[in-house]
Parts: structure tokens; C-alpha cells; sequence
């Protein structure tokens, strides 16, 4: 062991034996986490360092260097390292499980660093078309810190010749070279600032259009389990905080990363052992603020969700505003928002507490170092070890250095923030919507019925005594007029949403021209589906648009002939500006018939082979509902009309009609078959028309009727 080079250089065997233990503790597979590697760090390092620290501040350092050639310090270490090594493999997970613990009560949600790299990853992922780009910023940044080291390095230089009285021309050449480098290096950044925020503002751009196409791809009953606020807060706010992050914190945690790495080298130039007290007292620096900044992250993520609800609250509010009005509820929704916001305020407070903390810990941390390299330095002069002109540029360098540290650490857990804030984001682009892939099917015309097979059905989350069909099987009958009826929320409205894919059943099939609805092209059966419901909306935009949305090739043409088949052509045009007459927010500029009219419109200038009308036409007075009716009537023979409708004589004059009743189909024929059969449905048009003959009295309206 006392062999030749190692004996030659005390220092090198001191690290090699550290080296060898810790190479020895990291062969053991299950001491790789974070926590261990700590802990062989302190294990292992904590002598060399030490014996660092006492030759940094000039202590004498024989017996620690030399002591390790005697066979005992030998042995001891290596006995140590083996206990150490015995007694984290046997307490290691206790450790792990308790710290576990101590972090759950301290966040709800740890960081999870596996995640964040993942995230991290991802990220990067959308970086990459522009590798370039990036490759020129890192050799800008590299290149402009590097200009920004001839400050401290030259007014080091000066203050040696002024305080030497030497050389009066070498002054004025060093400090127009200073001033060259420093221009040159600003040019850089402002380059290097362009490319970058460009590049990252044209990712913000994509990473948002695929989340929110990323939303609209999933099923009906995502957005019913999340609400339009929080969806809004995810696709704006998350992405632009997460871009906000990524453009300026990045490229500033780049900056300061560059700059620490080159005033390292030149202050190791300047004075290695002033450069390793500085070191020395680095982690101090480093872990301290990590640790708080760990814990003001898992808040900033609560105040995230906070903001959301909050969002949430609002949008709801005002998109409900006439029901609010209508129920003089205006207080009880300021009450529900002030609580939302006292809860953001009670974890703002406690952010801004994390906060103040990790500041603290930095400016307490730096000003220690501070004075001690002054104090320390000081000596060093006075002892003649270093230049006046020398410790001038270390101080700058230093000052550079601990606020280059502050920033990296200000900056480095606001990335790690925006990193933690994108996993909402991924996981709704990651989110794979419910419901079966999308088939192929896609033919130019029906042949056959629409047939409900044994269909059982409940809403997502509801149990199974919630079902709403229970093994339902009845026809609708291709090119006819048929009629859907059933006592209220007998599931009428539950077989359209079916027969538009937005839920699956559990149980049975949906047979569309004798194939199961699911093997069609979704865009298809969309188009050759319409359907407008009660509750129809438009959107704020112009008539013509919303008459013509999502069929842009539409002609003014059909838009004036789907109007005209839908009545709707007349009032139009004597609306202010006719055809480009803005609906308002969900058409709230045009009156409630007049919306179903428009919608009307929107459905019939597809073609469509199935039309569905859920109560479409509850608003219009009885002269227009006829006109509107005569019309669909004079729709082409091969078109299935679907009506919904609380009239009798719509469901009268159905060619077919099937009466739902407890989750199932039990009657369907004709109005006359039916009324022959004196079941359920007789039963409720007695009672419909009994309804009809006592003046005064309101009439059950619960028969929806679907052509
Ligand atoms: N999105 C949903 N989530 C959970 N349950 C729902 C949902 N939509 C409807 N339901 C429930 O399903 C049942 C059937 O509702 P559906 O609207 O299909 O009945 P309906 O016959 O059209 O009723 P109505 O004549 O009153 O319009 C009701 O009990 C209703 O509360």
C-alpha cells in the first residue's frame, strides 16, 4: 500500500481511498437513490474535505495526510465504511420508509424526481426540431459569460500596476480591451436572448394547439367530470406559466449556470485555496435554500389547483349569470368566490412564507462567505501568499460567483416548479379518450333499420341500480318517422347521446345500417347524424357561420336553402345586419325559437340520412312549428326523421313509435297498433288528452316523440 506514486503524493492517496470505498458502496445495487449517494458522499469524503478545509485556511495538515499510511487509520476507515455499508442495508428502507413519512406530512404531493425528469424529458422532446438553434444559444451564452470574466480579471490587473505604479499605457490598453469584451459579450446576449425567446414562444404555440386538440378528442364524459373552468386554466394559464418559465427562468438559469461555471475556472486561477473555502461553504449554500424550495414547491402546486377552483367559481357564475339574476343569488356567489379566495389567500400566505425563507436562507449563507473570504483573504496579502491586485479580483469574482449561486438557486426550483406545473398538461395530452377506437365504415348510403340490441346503460359513475337501460331492444325504421315516448327520465334523451357515440353501452349493441355503430368513422356518423336538442347553443359568431359550422365549404347558397327549410330565412334577414348578424354568447342576441330555427338550419345543411330533433321546436309558437314541420316533411324519402316533442299530434302521425318504459321497450308500432294494445303508452295519451280538456290545468308533458 505504501507503494511508490501514492506514496509520493499524500493528497492523491487520500482521494483514491475515498474514491475506492465509494466506488465499493455504490457496486450495491439497492444504495443508488439520492438519500444514499448523500450519504456515501458524507461517508467517504467527509476526511479529504476536511483535510481540504484545514489546507485552505492554512492549518497544518500532516497528520491527517499521513496518518492514512499507518496500517491502523488504514483499517479503521475501511472498518467504518463496512459498518456503514451493514448498517444501511439493514436500516436503509427503515430510513427511507420514515423520511418518506416526515415528507408526506410536510407536502401532500412530494416532488417525485423520476416524474420530473420524465416531464423533463417530454419537454425537451419539443425542443428538439430546433437543435440547432439551441446549439448556437448554449455557444452564445458560453461565449458572452466568457466576455463578462474581463471585468474582475482586468480591474485586478489594474489595481496591481496602480498600486505598483508600473506600466501607464498597459492601464489604458487593459481597459479598452475590458470595455471591447463587455460590448461584445452584450452583443452576444442580445442575440442569443432573441433566438432563444423566439424559438421558445413558437414551442408555447404548439405545445397549446396540442392540448387543445388533445381535449377535444376526448369522450362526452371527460368533460363532464371536469369542468370548463379548470380545462380553461389548464389550456391557458398552465401552458403560458409553464412557457413564461421556460423563456425567461430557463435562459436566466442558463445564464447564471454559464457564468458560474467560467468565474469557477478564473477564480481557481486566481487563488486555489481562497477558491476552495469558497467551495467549502457551497453546499451550505446550495442545500439549505434546495430544501425550502422543495417545500415551496408542493404549495405553489396547491395554489395552482386553488387558482383553478377559483376560475372555476367564476366561469360558472357568469355563464349562469340569467339563473343567478333569476334566483337573487348574486351574494351567495360572492360568498362561494370570497371562500375560494380565501383559501388561495391562506396558501399564499404560507407560499410567501417558503418564500421568504429560502431568500433568507440564501442572503445569510452569502453574506457568511462574504466575510469570511474577506477576513481570510486579508491575511493572505498581509502574508504575502497573494497580490493586492489578486484578492481584488477574487472579491469581484466572488461577489459574481455568490450572486451567480443565488440566482441558480432562485431560479433552478421556479424551472423545477414550471416542470412539476406541465404534468396536468401531459396528462391530458397523455389521456387516451374511453371510448373504442375509431372504425373504418363510412358508407355513401343506409340500407338498413337502427336497431337497440339488448342495450344496458348507466352513466359513468353511477352504480348499476342507477341504469337507465336495462337491456332495451327496439327498431327505428330506415326513411321513416319515428317516435320515441316515455315518462320523464325514462332515458329518451340517453338514447340519442348512445346513438352519438358520446357514451358506450355496457351491455348489448347499436346497429346502424346492420353494423355495430362503433366499427364507423366517427366523423361520419356525425355528419350523417344531426341532431338539435332543446337546448340547442350557438356560438358567438355570425349567423351564416353558425348555420354553416363545422362545413366551412358550405355556399351562401346552402346556407340560404338550409335557412329557408328550417323558416328561418325571413326573420334573418330582418335581423340588424341579416345573415352577419352576430348571435352573441351562446345566442343570446336572438330569442329562443329563433335559436332552434338556426339550429335547425346548422342540422339540415349537412343532408344528413338521420335527423333527430330532441325537442327542437319546444319554443316556437304553433304557426311556425307546423310551417317548420311541413317543411321537414317535404325532406328527402331516404332521410330518417327523429322528433322530439311534447305534442301528441307529432307522435300521432309517427310511422313507428316505440314507448320506453323502466329501462326497456316493452311496446312499438304504430300510433294505432299501440293505442289497440292499451298498455303504457294508451294509458299516458288518455291522460295526455284528459290533460288537454281541463282548462287551467297543466298538462304532464313527458312523451318525446323522435322522427
Ligand atoms: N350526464 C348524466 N349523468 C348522469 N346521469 C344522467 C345524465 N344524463 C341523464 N342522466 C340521468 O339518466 C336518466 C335518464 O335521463 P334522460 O335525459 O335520458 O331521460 P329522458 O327520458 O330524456 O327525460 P326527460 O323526458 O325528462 O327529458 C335520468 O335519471 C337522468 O337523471
Amino acid at each position: 500500500l505504501s507503494l511508490v506514486p501514492v506514496r509520493a503524493s499524500p493528497w492523491l492517496w487520500l482521494w483514491c481511498g475515498a474514491l475506492v470505498r465509494s466506488a465499493l458502496l455504490l457496486s450495491c445495487c439497492w444504495m443508488r437513490g439520492s438519500t444514499e449517494l448523500h450519504s456515501i458522499g458524507v461517508l467517504c469524503f467527509h476526511f479529504p474535505v476536511y483535510t481540504g478545509l484545514l489546507w485552505a485556511l492554512d492549518q497544518p495538515t500532516e497528520e491527517q495526510l499521513w496518518g492514512c499510511h499507518s496500517w491502523t487509520r488504514v483499517l479503521q476507515g475501511y472498518a467504518v465504511t463496512a459498518l456503514a455499508w451493514v448498517y444501511w442495508g439493514d436500516v436503509s428502507p427503515l430510513l427511507l420508509s420514515a423520511s418518506a413519512f416526515v415528507r408526506s406530512r410536510l407536502s401532500p404531493s412530494p416532488p417525485d424526481d423520476t416524474a420530473t425528469d420524465h416531464r423533463l424529458q417530454r419537454l425537451l422532446g419539443y425542443m428538439r426540431p430546433y437543435f440547432w438553434r439551441f446549439t448556437v444559444v448554449v455557444i452564445l451564452v458560453f461565449l458572452s459569460s466568457y466576455g463578462e470574466m474581463a471585468f474582475p480579471q482586468y480591474t485586478g490587473r489594474v489595481a496591481d500596476w496602480i498600486m505598483n505604479n508600473e506600466a501607464p499605457d498597459a492601464f489604458t490598453e487593459a481597459v479598452t480591451v475590458m470595455a471591447l469584451l463587455t460590448v461584445a459579450s452584450a452583443v452576444l446576449e442580445f442575440i442569443c436572448d432573441l433566438t432563444y425567446n423566439v424559438t421558445m414562444s413558437h414551442i408555447h404555440t404548439v405545445v397549446q394547439g396540442e392540448v387543445f386538440q388533445a381535449v377535444l378528442k376526448q369522450d362526452i364524459s371527460f368533460f363532464q367530470a371536469t369542468t370548463t373552468g379548470e380545462l380553461v386554466s389548464r389550456i391557458t394559464t398552465d401552458t403560458n406559466s409553464l412557457s413564461e418559465a421556460l423563456s425567461e427562468t430557463l435562459s436566466l438559469l442558463m445564464w447564471y449556470s454559464a457564468r458560474l461555471a467560467f468565474i469557477l475556472f478564473f477564480m481557481l486561477r486566481q487563488s486555489v485555496r481562497l477558491t476552495l473555502l469558497t467551495c467549502m461553504v457551497l453546499p451550505l449554500i446550495w442545500e439549505l435554500p434546495k430544501l425550502l424550495g422543495q417545500f415551496r414547491q408542493a404549495i405553489s402546486k396547491q395554489v395552482t389547483d386553488s387558482l383553478a377552483k377559483e376560475n372555476q367559481v367564476a366561469t360558472e357564475t357568469f355563464s349562469n349569470m340569467k339563473t343567478v339574476r333569476s334566483f337573487a343569488n348574486e351574494d351567495g356567489e360572492t360568498e362561494r368566490y370570497r371562500r375560494s379566495l380565501d383559501h388561495t389567500y391562506a396558501l399564499n400566505k404560507k407560499e410567501a412564507a417558503a418564500y421568504s425563507a429560502t431568500t433568507w436562507a440564501n442572503s445569510m449563507t452569502t453574506l457568511a462567505l462574504k466575510v469570511g473570504i474577506l477576513y481570510y483573504g486579508g491575511t493572505l496579502v498581509t502574508r504575502g501568499a497573494v497580490s493586492g491586485g489578486d484578492l481584488v479580483a477574487f472579491v469581484l469574482y466572488e461577489l459574481q460567483f455568490t450572486s451567480a449561486v443565488d440566482s441558480v438557486m432562485r431560479f433552478y426550483p421556479e424551472v423545477k416548479k414550471a416542470i412539476g406545473g406541465s404534468e396536468k398538461i401531459f396528462q391530458y395530452l397523455d389521456r387516451i379518450p374511453q371510448s373504442p377506437p375509431d372504425g373504418t365504415l363510412a358508407p355513401e348510403k343506409l340500407e338498413k333499420d337502427i336497431e337497440f340490441k339488448n342495450v344496458t346503460f348507466a352513466y359513468p359513475g353511477m352504480t348499476e341500480s342507477s341504469q337507465v337501460l336495462k337491456g332495451a331492444s327496439f327498431k327505428l325504421i330506415l326513411g321513416k318517422t319515428n317516435a320515441l315516448v316515455g315518462l320523464n327520465s325514462s332515458g329518451k334523451s340517453t338514447c340519442v347521446k348512445l346513438l352519438q357515440r358520446f357514451y358506450q353501452p355496457q351491455e348489448g349493441v347499436i346497429l346502424l345500417d346492420g353494423n355495430p355503430l362503433h366499427t364507423y368513422k366517427s366523423q361520419y356518423l356525425h355528419h350523417t347524424m344531426a341532431v338539435v336538442s332543446q337546448d340547442c347553443l350557438l356560438f358567438s359568431r355570425s349567423v351564416e357561420e353558425n348555420i354553416k359550422y363545422g362545413l366551412e365549404t358550405a355556399s351562401e347558397e346552402d346556407v340560404r336553402r338550409a335557412a329557408e327549410l328550417a323558416c328561418a330565412h325571413t326573420f334573418i334577414t330582418e335581423l340588424s345586419d341579416g345573415y352577419n348578424t352576430d348571435a352573441g354568447e351562446k345566442g343570446g342576441q336572438v330569442s329562443g325559437g329563433q335559436k332552434q330555427r338556426i339550429s335547425i338550419a346548422r342540422a339540415l345543411i349537412r343532408r344528413p340520412q338521420i335527423l333527430i330533433l330532441d325537442n327542437a321546436t319546444s319554443d316556437l309558437d304553433a304557426e311556425t312549428e307546423k310551417k317548420v314541420h311541413d317543411a321537414l316533411s317535404r325532406l328527402p324519402d331516404q332521410c330518417t326523421l327523429l322528433l322530439i316533442s311534447n305534442k301528441m299530434e307529432l307522435v300521432r302521425s309517427a310511422d313507428h313509435v316505440v314507448y320506453l318504459h323502466e329501462g326497456k321497450a316493452p311496446e312499438q308500432g304504430t300510433h294505432q297498433q299501440l293505442m289497440q294494445l292499451g298498455g303504457h303508452y294508451a294509458a299516458l295519451v288518455d291522460k295526455q288528452d284528459a290533460g288537454f280538456h281541463r282548462p287551467g290545468q297543466r298538462i304532464n308533458q313527458s312523451i318525446k316523440v323522435y322522427l
